[in-house]
């Protein structure tokens, strides 16, 4: 059963914009997905109708099943954990650990569990170091990580994180790409909404385009970033090593770096054979 599930979804703003257009998903345990399309696309409009911070317009929302319609939206976010685009929007407490723990309170742990779940989520985080510091004297970057933390710690069936990889560095990208496969791999339903495709296309196995508030395509991200067509539909850049690859004419090797080196080989030059083992070689030189 999807963990998450989206039929036929609208939502339009009290001012007359429809930002999500019968939008249908579902996302199941374990499976994470990311959803890419253009500034204004939806993206953020559809993942808070999952989590019930907005009701919507038409259509309906199931998390493990159950309409969300028969939830209070309090209910509905114990099981839809969300990181919001912008961490200030988040952060309110004057401490790391407070921050992380502010969310356990209403779960009504014991004290040693508390303790336990905030240094487990805020050492994932890279934040073990840091929590008697106060979250706002830390760096963008840092802060979205305490806040990412944060819903770590409520361990959610369902997490939803929006531009998680945004001013983050390489070490900050891969502490990211760390998180999310152990969210997936402990069985939750992943939703990550960002512009970096160079992660998705390393990270994230399933891509969901939207544009204008539709769905324009779903499925394995090697196929769909290879499809220019959907891509372009989206106004959507493709990463660089599916780009590469098709700019050498080499498009099926989808996303794998090994599998376009492989291609490669055989055009490293005029003359170039395999040899005993398999291997390519260039001819000798004189
Ligand atoms: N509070 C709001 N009131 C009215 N219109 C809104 C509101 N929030 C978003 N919109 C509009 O809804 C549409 C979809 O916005 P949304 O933020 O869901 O897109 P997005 O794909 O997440 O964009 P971004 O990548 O810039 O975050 C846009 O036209 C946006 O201007």
């Amino acid at each position: 059963m999807a963990l998450v599930e989206l039929d036929d979804v609208s939502y339009v703003y009290p001012g007359g914009v429809r930002a999500v257009d019968g939008v249908s998903l579902a996302v199941g345990a374990g499976e994470s997905v990311a959803i890419i399309g253009q500034n204004g696309a939806g993206k953020t409009t559809t993942v808070k109708c999952m989590n019930a911070l907005l009701r919507p317009s038409s259509g309906t929302v199931r998390i493990a099943g159950e309409d969300t319609r028969r939830r209070t939206a309090a209910q509905v976010a114990r099981s839809v954990g969300y990181v919001f685009q912008n961490p200030d929007d988040q952060i309110f407490q004057p401490s790391v650990a407070k921050e992380i723990g502010y969310g356990l309170r209403r779960l009504r742990l014991g004290a040693d569990e508390t303790q336990a779940r905030v240094q487990a989520a805020a050492d994932l985080a890279g934040l073990g170091e840091a929590l008697d510091e106060n979250p706002h004297d830390l760096p963008l970057s840092v802060r979205k990580f305490v806040t990412i933390a944060s819903v770590v710690a409520l361990d959610c069936p369902v997490m939803v994180f929006d531009e998680p990889t945004a001013g983050q560095d390489l070490a900050g990208l891969e502490r990211i790409a760390t998180l999310l496969d152990r969210m997936r791999e402990g069985g939750k339903a992943v939703v990550t909404i960002t512009h970096d495709m160079d992660f998705v296309a390393a990270n994230v196995e399933r891509v969901v385009v939207m544009a204008r508030g539709r769905v324009v395509t779903d499925g394995p991200a090697a196929r769909i970033f290879a499809d220019r067509a959907a891509m372009d539909a989206a106004r959507l850049a493709q990463p660089a090593v599916a780009e590469l690859a098709a700019r050498l004419g080499v498009p099926d090797v989808g996303l794998d770096v090994g599998a376009l080196a492989d291609r490669l080989r055989p055009h490293r030059g005029p003359g170039a054979y395999r040899d005993p083992e398999g291997s390519f070689r260039s001819p000798p030189l004189g």
